[in-house]
This record gives structure tokens, sequence and C-alpha cells, in this order.
């Protein structure tokens, strides 16, 4: 059943009338009715592998539904590929940028937009519509930038830039804010609403309930391929959504028993960094993480959290120059050269934070995945021994267990959605009870019902006497599962917390550089336009 918002401003910009769409055996999108009223912002909910994604890939163009209809501003339209979706007004920003990297922004701005609309501008007036934009909605950035030098946060604007410069009247954003900063989230919040006023169209696709009653008129949820409810966002609550989402009662918060910490796991003193471009990343961490506790480290992405993790499983930046010293259960282990599979077998698990890039192999199976890295465990024999169907058995089991859609282990990696995929990694790492986990934005992507599980096996493990070393981005994710918070600015730990006694003020000033132990309150305030990502050293 679909309960139809009526429009809070104008009539419908887009109505879908029955979309459907199978990729093979699964139908990704059934029978889908949705309608989204012009000047409004449209949250679209579901879990992962909901459908999502797959019916806004549809309505960009990027896949041919198949049946069904779509009706931009009243008229009937047959979306045949992007460009057909950008002349209708259409813009998307994807998870994962669609930008060439080592071309300017201002050729990326262009790159695309010489068709109909827009006739092969010249460069210099390319260059004044994109300063009369940014200037307009606050989206400054520089155009002669290089997009490999730029912060996630910035190269985010780009890809906004680019669909306004497109003339775009509808904006779809896939998860905007997973690499964004809290800042950074916060004047993309401004943005939207400046565009929403001005009467254009956005639809958010979003795993956080948070931003959906900030920031949104109306919400949609999509559960297993299909439209289950649209309503006003005034007249629902997180709970309810969450309900609706997963079907079932979710546990919003962490229930987690005090921490009985005992002998230290890891010990790291004075780590330093120095990566090929000469850039020192890391400028002498020292760090203790003792069996039974959950060591979270907060910060603004790219202050060197992801050397921090990277080395410690066991693969820093090949080239990179290291120096310090690192114990696991009081023996030393050696700083260069890559060992990440004979971490693994010491009993360090890692969840990186890029799932795509050193996660998984997306060409191959779920279940090889499942196994990657462990596929030499004693358990599965050796060599010509190996035992295939034990490593398949196993894979299984730990799909099952952590719920990953489709439970199919034969598909590849790339085939799964993007909550997905992170399900994968964390079951494989998880499962083996590692004596030291480093996990990496271990939720991101991830939606509601999978976070609870995640969060419960991660004290289960702290639980079971095990150490762990979490990075995340996600303040709430921090304070929620942390039994000390460590906080890194620029290479440096600023300061460790107790949750109890941290704020999100002074968590904030520490991510900042900002000591608010020595500066005076004034002093420490950041100033109203302080922007944590700028500190970044780009993007990671
Ligand atoms: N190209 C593809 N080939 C095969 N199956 C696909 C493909 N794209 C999506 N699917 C499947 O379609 C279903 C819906 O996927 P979709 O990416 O739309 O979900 P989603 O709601 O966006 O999930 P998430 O929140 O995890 O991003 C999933 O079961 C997924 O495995």
């Amino acid at each position: 059943m679909t309960a139809r918002p009526e429009a809070v401003k104008g009539g419908p910009a887009i109505e879908l009338r029955g979309i459907s769409k199978a990729f093979g055996p699964v139908q990704a999108n059934k029978d889908i009715d949705l309608i989204v009223p012009r000047g409004t912002i449209h949250g679209i909910i579901g879990e992962n592998g909901a459908g999502k994604s797959t019916l806004m890939s549809i309505l960009y163009g990027f896949y041919r539904p198949d049946s069904g209809e779509i009706l931009i501003g009243g008229k009937p339209i047959a979306i045949q590929d992007s460009q057909t979706a950008i002349r209708a007004g259409i813009g998307m920003v994807f998870q994962h940028f669609k930008l060439v990297q080592n071309f300017s922004v201002l050729e990326n701005i262009i790159l695309g937009a010489e068709d109909g609309r827009l006739l092969r501008p010249s460069l210099s007036r390319a260059r004044s519509e994109l300063k009369r934009l940014a200037s307009e909605y606050e989206l400054q950035v520089d155009p002669d930038a290089l997009i490999e030098d730029l912060s996630v946060g910035h190269q985010q604007r780009v890809e906004i830039l680019k669909a306004l410069y497109r003339q775009a009247d509808i904006l779809i954003l896939d998860e905007p804010t997973g690499v964004l900063t809290p800042a950074e989230a916060d004047h993309l919040f401004r943005i939207l609403r400046g565009l929403r006023d001005e009467g254009k169209t956005i639809i958010l696709i979003t795993h956080k309930l948070r931003e959906i009653m900030e920031i949104t008129d109306n919400v949609s949820v999509m559960r297993r391929g299909e439209m289950v409810a649209s309503v006003k966002t005034a007249e629902t609550s997180p709970t309810e959504l969450a309900e609706l989402m997963v079907g079932r009662k979710v546990l919003l918060t962490v229930d987690k028993p005090p921490a009985r910490a005992g002998a230290p796991v890891l010990e790291v003193r004075g780590l330093r960094m120095t990566d090929t471009d000469g850039i020192e990343r890391l400028r002498g961490i020292d760090l203790d993480i003792r069996a039974g506790e959950i060591v979270g480290i907060a910060g603004v992405a790219g202050n060197g959290q992801t050397q921090l993790l990277e080395i410690l499983g066991g693969y820093p930046e090949p080239g990179a120059k290291l120096d310090g010293e690192i114990r696991l259960r009081g023996e030393p282990l050696p700083l260069t050269g890559s060992d990440a599979r004979a971490r693994r077998h010491a009993g360090i698990g890692h969840v990186p934070e890029d799932r795509q890039v050193e996660g998984l192999i997306m060409d191959f199976a779920a279940w090889e995945n499942v196994a990657f890295g462990y596929h030499d465990a004693p358990e599965f024999g050796q060599g010509m021994l190996m035992d295939q169907s034990a490593i398949r058995a196993d894979a299984i089991r730990k799909m099952e267990r952590f719920d990953v859609r489709p439970p199919n282990p034969e598909l590849a990696a790339k085939s799964f959605s993007g909550g997905n995929q992170q399900k994968i990694v964390v079951a494989r790492e998880v499962e083996r009870n590692p004596d030291l986990l480093l996990i990496g934005q271990p939720t991101r992507g991830v939606d509601i019902g999978a976070i609870e599980f995640i969060h419960k096996r991660i004290v289960e493990l702290r639980d079971a006497g095990k150490a762990v070393l979490l990075v995340s981005v996600e303040l709430d994710e921090i304070l929620a599962l942390s039994d000390r918070i460590a906080v890194m600015f620029d290479g440096r730990i600023m300061g460790e917390r107790l949750p109890d006694e941290a704020t999100t003020a002074d968590l904030g000033c520490l991510m900042a550089g900002i000591d608010p132990a020595t500066t005076s309150p004034e002093d420490a305030l950041p100033p109203a336009d302080a922007h944590p990502g700028s500190h970044a050293r780009g993007a990671e």
C-alpha cells in the first residue's frame, strides 16, 4: 500500500507509476509509485538492498525499467539515458563521485555539458558562470584546482555545481553525508534548503534518520523492492520510520555493560609516518588498547586515521618512511614492508575504511571475498588439499549471520548494494574473533538494522576480552561504542576523553586542533564559519 503525500508546495515535479526492474532473479523494484512535489526535499530510506539506488538510477537514465512510467513536470518521458535525464533537468550526485581526478574543477564542470541546452561554451564564459553559481550557492571552490587535490567535501561541491551548471531543477543525492564532516554536512543542508526555497526539487537517499527528520518535507520508505509508505516528515518519528524500514522494532541506542579492561593488547609508541610526497602524516602517536576495551578515534577524515589503520593492519603506503614501535601482546611487530596476511594470522582483524578499494575484490564471488586473506587458515587445509567446500560453507554461514542480501555466495561482490558489500567485509573480519580488531567506518552506508547488529557484534567481541580500535567520522557512533575516545588532528592525538565526560562541543574543538583545556573559552570557540574539513589533508 502506498500512501501519497499531499503536495506540500506546488504540483508534482516527479511522478513514477508502476516502476519495476529485475536483475536476473532479483526483483530490485516492484511496481513502485512515487510522487515528489515541486520545491520539496524528499527523503528515500530503506534497508540495504531495498532498491533505492536502482530506482534513482532509473530516474537518471542509468537503467531502463522493465515496466512503468515516468512523468516529469506532469509530462510522460522516456528516459533512455543520462543525457535525456539531464535534458529533462535532472542532476545526480552519486556516492562515488564521477569526476575525472586529473582534470581541473572547471574542466569537470563543462565536461559532457556540451549538448543542446548549453552549446559548447567558451572557457571564459564557463568560468564566469561557475563563479556566479559558486557565489550564489555558497559553493566556493577554486576553478583551476585539480580534483585529486580537493577534499571529499569540496569534490562533492563540484558535483553539485556540475548539476547546477547543467540547469538541473531536480537534484538527486545518494547518501551525500557519508563522507562529510559534521560541519560540511551542516553546510550542505543549508545549500539544499536554499535550493528548495527557490523552487528546486531534491531527493535525498540516506540511512541517517536524524537527517531525514532535520531536512526533508516528505519521506518514502522502501522495503525489499517495494514502496511501503510515503509520509510527511512532520507527522512521523525516527522510531516509526525504523520500524517501517525493517518491519520490526529497532534499538536506536547501543546497550553495553561497563568495560572490564585487562592487559594491553596493542601498544604504539612514537609512531611517525612520512608519505612519498614528503608529507608527515603521523607525528608521533602513542596509543594503548587493552583486552576488553573499545578505543574510538574521532577526527575529521584526512588527519592520519587512515594511515594509522593501514600501518597497524600491515599495509602501509609503499615507499612511506616509518618510525616508532608497535607491540602486539607485548611482542614487537615489524614496521616496514607489507605483512597484512601475517598480521591476520597473528590475530589482527582489519575492516578498512574504503571497502571498494581495500576491502573487496569486486569481480570475485561473495564467498571468495568472505575467505579473502583467511583461505590458508589451518582449518581449510593447505595447497592441493585445500578444502574449497569448507571455505564455501564457512562463507555461507557468515553471510547468513550478517544477513547479507541476496544470500547468494556465488554473486560477484560488485553486484551487491553498498551496505551489503560492507556487511561482507565486516562479517569476514569480525567472525574470526580477532584479538585486536581494527575497524574503520564500520557502518558507512549500512542500514539501521545492520548497524544495530554490527554494533552488537563489536561489543560482544569486547566482552569476550578482545581489543577494538574503532575509527569513525560519526561522532554518535564513537560516543555510543567507545570506552575511551582519542581525538586525532594533523597526525597527532590531540586528547583523550571518557565518553561520559566528553561533550560534542569539546570533541569538536579537539577535532579542529584546539585543546579546550589549554585555551580560554572564547578562544576555544571556533568561528561561526569554521570548517574543520579545511584542516584535513585532502581526500582519502
Ligand atoms: N547491476 C546489478 N546487477 C545485479 N544485481 C543488482 C545490480 N544492481 C543492484 N542489484 C541488486 O538489486 C537490489 C537493490 O539494490 P540497490 O543498490 O538498489 O539497493 P539500495 O536500497 O540502494 O541499497 P544500499 O542502501 O545498500 O545502497 C539488491 O539486491 C542488489 O543486489
